[in-house]
């Protein structure tokens, strides 16, 4: 089975853990797309009412073309559970996100869920983290000299370019800064010294915030915290 047939049955899969009333958090990505589709699709099949809180621009627009109503996170009084894609995780649940360059709202809404699944193809499994660029999501002022810091941290870094001459900019207008943190050993002292760089706004590390990873093999495989 192929890696967007797995993505597709993670996706499935996560549509179990929905129930009618539910305010959801929307991920984003290839995977979290596919279970925004199955979401609204069994929702309506069924007559529920879900209310989603999306991670980008891009997930609200799927899913309100789709029918779904989509609340701004601030308008919500809580989310029972956001089901999102990983770019890579290990056997803690701990992982990487933003190769889609959602990273900040997606940490937003998760941190701020009561539950937070990770739906997944088997190629995003890790022994250890850092076999994926980790993005770092910086202010456009003074991007560069933050570019500087991380250098000499030795972390390679990288700016995220929408093409030969622009760099990306994120749904906020920020930058993204892919580095290399396949030498890095402790990953929570790096979060803590990325997040101290003024100019970063927030990173990809994704350390004890998600419960369940649901890996679309067959049959599925679901990983839960504890
Ligand atoms: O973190 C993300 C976006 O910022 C995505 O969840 C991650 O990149 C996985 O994407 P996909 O489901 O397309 O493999």
């Amino acid at each position: 089975m192929n890696a967007t047939e797995q993505k597709q049955r993670a996706a499935l899969a996560a549509v179990n853990e929905i129930q009618d009333g539910m305010v959801v958090g929307l991920g984003t990505g290839s995977t979290a797309a596919f279970f925004i589709r199955a979401l609204i699709e069994k929702a309506h099949a069924n007559g529920w009412q879900i209310t989603g809180v999306a991670t980008s621009k891009r997930s609200a627009e799927l899913a309100r073309t789709l029918g779904m109503v989509v609340k701004d996170i601030d308008e919500v009084n809580a989310i029972d559970v956001t089901v999102d894609g990983a770019d890579e995780f290990d056997s803690y649940l701990n992982g990487i996100k933003g190769g889609g360059a959602a990273l900040l709202y997606e940490k937003v809404v998760a941190l701020r869920s009561k539950k937070n699944i990770w739906i997944v193809d088997e190629s995003k499994q890790s022994n250890r983290l850092g076999s994926f660029p980790l993005p770092v999501e910086v202010i456009e002022f003074g991007a560069q000299q933050v570019a500087l810091t991380l250098q000499h941290m030795n972390l390679h870094p990288r700016f995220r370019m929408k093409n030969e001459r622009e760099h990306l900019l994120t749904d906020s207008g920020h930058n993204i800064i892919d580095v290399d943190i396949s030498h890095i050993t402790d990953l929570t002292t790096l979060a803590d010294q990325l997040k101290s760089i003024t100019g970063v706004v927030e990173h990809g590390l994704f350390i004890g915030i998600c419960d369940k990873v649901i890996i679309g093999t067959t049959p599925v495989q679901v990983l839960s915290k504890n």
